[in-house]
């Protein structure tokens, strides 16, 4: 599918437009070319790989919201990720990250079939890792979960999935699940908006990234109420997460509440009880849930409920604390497990410094589209900065 390439020479690369910064990163049998456009209204990323076997260009699927295009610097980190620093933004808004070959670019690109790469915004700091619910319709998920949000309204978000199911009485769009026709959804699973889905009673069901990391965004520790199906493929997703199965007392007390609940027929009903059947075997399929909580007496499962989530509490605070001055950093270099980032103001902003490191090594997996865990500390001078190095 690729063009004939050109003569390869980075300074010569264009867009097509009148102002243009490229970066040029070898990467294997691969040239990433990262171009910046800057036409009329407004300013864009184009990015181009150069294949250097075959002398062909591909232009790859871009996936992700891209970083605020005013002018950067580019350096190759590991094989699986380019290293973006913003100029003249946030330090909270400068730090990016071009997937090349990340577990999740790798999957996309079998998806497609063709060339991916994703943009990963890089975030100050460790969230706590997100709740992963499961269990079968009629155990009382969604019980616990509200009860959950009415207590700790700033410390957890609900994670809003996306369903092609009908709305119930009470259900509110954009609170309880997003309402989607099944081809947009389909539509949007495709160009890799979705961190999982699954088809659940007769019906698509999905966790967006954005609805995970709109969450994990506001400071809150995100829920996820998603069948067995899902907390497989969360399993297999770089995604970390703490893993709960919350079961009935026994089968007859969960075919009462189903329909107690009154929101099913009973076609619908006896679906729900056949499907969970085999979820309560897969709950004990070997490193799928990490804790299974029984749901007889509500308030009882409520309190154990609490207690896991204080135990698998690993919430650090981020040290970010120049996180929100506007930063102009270049890179100057990197090593094994840092990179240096030098100042190009020479003016240092408040509670800033000349020369930052960002720490590579704290990175931890997280959803696509946002690359956690980053630390960065400050480094007096490039004397000290090259200690660390050596
Ligand atoms: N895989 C997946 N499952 C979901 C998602 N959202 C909800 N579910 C599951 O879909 C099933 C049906 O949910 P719902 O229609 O609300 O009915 P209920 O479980 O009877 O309240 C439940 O097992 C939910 O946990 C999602 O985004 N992904
Ligand atoms: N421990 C419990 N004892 C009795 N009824 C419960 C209990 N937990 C939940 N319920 C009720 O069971 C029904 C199903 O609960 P719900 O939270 O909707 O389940 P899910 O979200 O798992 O489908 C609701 O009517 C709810 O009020």
């Amino acid at each position: 599918m690729g063009e004939e390439a050109p003569e390869f020479r980075v300074d010569t690369i264009t867009f097509g437009s009148k102002d243009c910064q490229q970066n040029a990163i070898d990467v294997g049998d691969k040239t990433y070319v990262i171009g910046r456009t800057d036409d009329d209204a407004k300013s864009s990323f184009g990015i181009k790989i150069l294949d250097k076997l075959t002398q062909t260009w591909i232009v790859p699927t871009v996936l992700g919201a891209q970083p605020p295009s005013k002018s950067h610097s580019a350096i190759l980190v590991n094989d699986e990720k380019i290293l973006i620093v913003e100029k003249g933004v946030s330090l909270n808004d400068s730090i990016w990250f071009l997937e090349i070959d990340t577990p999740f670019v790798k999957q996309q690109r079998k998806i497609k079939g063709s060339e991916v790469v994703s943009w990963s915004k890089g975030v100050l700091g460790v969230a706590q890792k997100p709740v992963v619910i499961s269990g079968p319709s009629g155990v009382g998920k969604g019980t616990l979960i509200a009860k959950l949000m009415k207590e700790y309204p700033s410390k957890f978000g609900f994670s809003v999935s996306h369903t092609t199911r009908s709305p119930r009485v009470k259900e509110i769009d954009g609170v309880h699940y997003h309402f989607a026709g099944r081809s947009k959804m389909e539509q949007d699973i495709s160009e890799g908006e979705f961190l999982e889905f699954a088809h659940v009673h007769g019906n698509l069901y999905g966790t967006s990234i954005e609805a995970v990391e709109s969450v994990t965004d506001e400071g809150k520790r995100c829920i996820l109420d998603i069948d067995v199906q899902g907390a497989r493929s969360v399993r297999a997703s770089s995604l970390e997460a703490v893993f709960i199965f919350v079961c009935p007392p026994s089968f007859e007390e969960l075919e009462q509440r189903l329909r107690a609940r009154g929101t099913e027929t009973e076609e619908q009903i006896q679906k729900r009880l056949r499907n969970a059947r085999a979820e309560l075997d897969q709950s004990n399929s070997p490193g799928l849930f990490d804790h299974l909580l029984v749901n007889d007496d509500l308030e009882a499962c409520y309190e154990n409920l609490k207690k896991l989530l204080s135990l698998d509490d690993d919430h650090k605070d981020s040290d970010g604390c120049y996180g929100k001055a506007t930063a102009c950093y270049s890179i100057l270099s990197k090593t094994e497990s840092k990179v240096f980032l030098q100042s190009e103001t020479g003016e240092v902003v408040k509670g800033g410094a000349s020369m930052l490191a960002v720490d590579l090594s704290s990175l931890t997996g997280g959803a696509p589209g946002r690359t956690r865990g980053l630390k960065t500390h400050s480094v007096n001078s490039i004397d000290n900065g090259l200690k660390g190095i050596r």
